[in-house]
């Protein structure tokens, strides 16, 4: 469920008539639902609310320091995968412990940082990694609480470019070595073991791979606790899907998920952490474009929208669907046309979808991308020289931009000519 809908024809951010928003700030935008942002992080909350545990929120998803104050505020953690994510986190006003650092590539530069700044958790993903980390830490006179992500060997049965569960990945340590792995980890300096990781990958529509997933890290901290370890945490990661197509049968809910964790890992008393990113963000926020063009080409017609594959990648690099709809409420039994949205870049991979029905649409119409929240935004580029997509926040009847639209002398005042090639 989300908070954007058609109230007396019009599509509403909750109380604020998009229009509104479209007109004020130009198109294309990005607008995200508070409600539906914490609605998401509380229902995680809830399906886990049998034992410890603590919601961290995938920043990558969507970070716009405005939506992490709205999540921190509300006592969510923060899985970070980076510096600038951590530093996004901290200026959000989210505390140094309830941040978890994950990633496969962290630099020692980012590692000194998080152990200035304080961090629950850091979640190694290799031999080079924990070494590295070991001898960071000690230098600091600090030990920091780590886990071991393995990687389970589970198929998520998602798209492949965002399964990262299964051997050939590179994420996290083959959960056979895991035994070898934490045995050298006791012995290093500057770490401290508090558990372990796992997160097979994003956007999983089945609950059977979280299943088998779990269940192996369930032997797994029997194993190591056999072998005198302390296993007190187990972060199971993000991953479950959101229903994009509406027409589609929704995906499993939080609290079923949670009641996998329960059935595989709650016998065992650890904390829990999960890594939730899409399902809190992704149907929080809509992109907004204008109709520019309406172009007939052979046997189809191009609707030519103002926001572009810069502005949101999904369907140009997964090939995913999000649904587009109007602005203006579509009349009942309203006669509907095949169009290919497109955007203005100079690629045909700019190609939104194809044959898409659609009311008939005019130049100035505006129309919605719903479930955009997650993974839109942040993967914006500037390709094109087309300037950062702005982002808003709507609260009840309040909204305000979180972002601003760059102008182009900003965009390209950041830039500079070295004197040497000015002759
Ligand atoms: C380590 C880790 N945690 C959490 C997430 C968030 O996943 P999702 O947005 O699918 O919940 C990801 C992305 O797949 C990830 O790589
Ligand atoms: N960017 C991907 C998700 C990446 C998941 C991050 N580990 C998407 O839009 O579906």
């Amino acid at each position: 469920m989300d908070h954007f809908l058609y109230r007396d024809g019009i599509l509403h951010a909750e109380d604020v008539p998009l229009p509104e928003i479209a007109a004020s700030v130009g198109t294309p935008a990005y607008v995200y639902s508070a409600a539906t942002l914490l609605r998401h992080y509380r229902l995680f909350d809830e399906a886990l609310d049998w034992g410890p545990h603590l919601v961290c929120y995938a920043v990558k998803a969507a970070s716009n320091v405005a939506l992490l104050k709205l999540l921190g505020d509300e006592g969510a953690g923060m899985d970070v995968v980076s510096e600038g994510e951590y530093r996004r986190a901290r200026a959000a006003g989210v505390p140094g412990d309830r941040i978890v650092f994950s990633g496969v590539g962290k630099t020692p530069g980012e590692m000194r940082h998080v152990l200035e700044g304080g961090i629950r958790q850091i979640n190694l993903e290799s031999e080079p990694e924990y070494r590295m980390l070991s001898e960071i830490a000690s230098n600091m006179g600090i030990e920091v609480p780590v886990t071991v992500r393995v990687n389970p060997d589970v198929d998520a049965k998602t798209h492949e470019k965002i399964a990262t569960g299964k051997s050939e990945n590179k994420f996290g340590i083959p959960i056979a070595k895991a035994r070898n792995v934490y045995a050298e980890l006791a012995t290093l300096p500057g770490l401290r073991v508090v558990g372990i990781d796992v997160h097979i990958g994003s956007q999983l529509t089945d609950l059977d791979p979280f299943r088998l997933a779990y269940r192996k890290v369930a032997d797994l901290t029997e194993t190591l606790r056999a072998d005198g370890h302390t296993i007190d945490r187990l972060d199971l990661g993000g991953g479950l899907g959101i229903p994009y197509e509406r027409s589609n049968l929704a995906p499993p809910v939080p609290l079923e998920y949670g009641q996998v964790v329960r059935d595989e890992v709650g016998h065992l008393g650890c904390e829990i952490e999960i890594e939730p990113g899409r399902l809190i963000a992704g149907n929080a926020g809509v992109l907004l474009a204008s109709v520019i063009f309406v172009k007939e080409g052979e046997g189809r017609d191009f609707l030519i929208l103002d926001a572009a594959m810069n502005d949101l990648i999904r369907p140009a690099m997964y090939g995913a669907h999000h649904d587009i709809v109007p602005l203006r409420e579509t009349a009942a039994g309203a006669e509907m046309h095949p169009y290919d949205v497109v955007g203005p870049v100079c690629e045909s991979g700019d190609t939104f979808t194809k044959a898409r029905l659609l009311p008939p649409l005019a130049p100035s119409d505006v129309v919605a991308f719903r479930s955009a929240g997650a993974y839109g935004a942040v993967m914006a580029s500037e390709y094109n020289s087309r300037p950062l997509v702005p982002e808003v926040l709507v609260r009840g009847e309040n909204w305000s931009v979180i972002r601003p639209r760059p102008s182009y002398d900003e965009m390209i005042a950041r830039e500079s000519v070295p004197a040497w090639l000015d002759g």
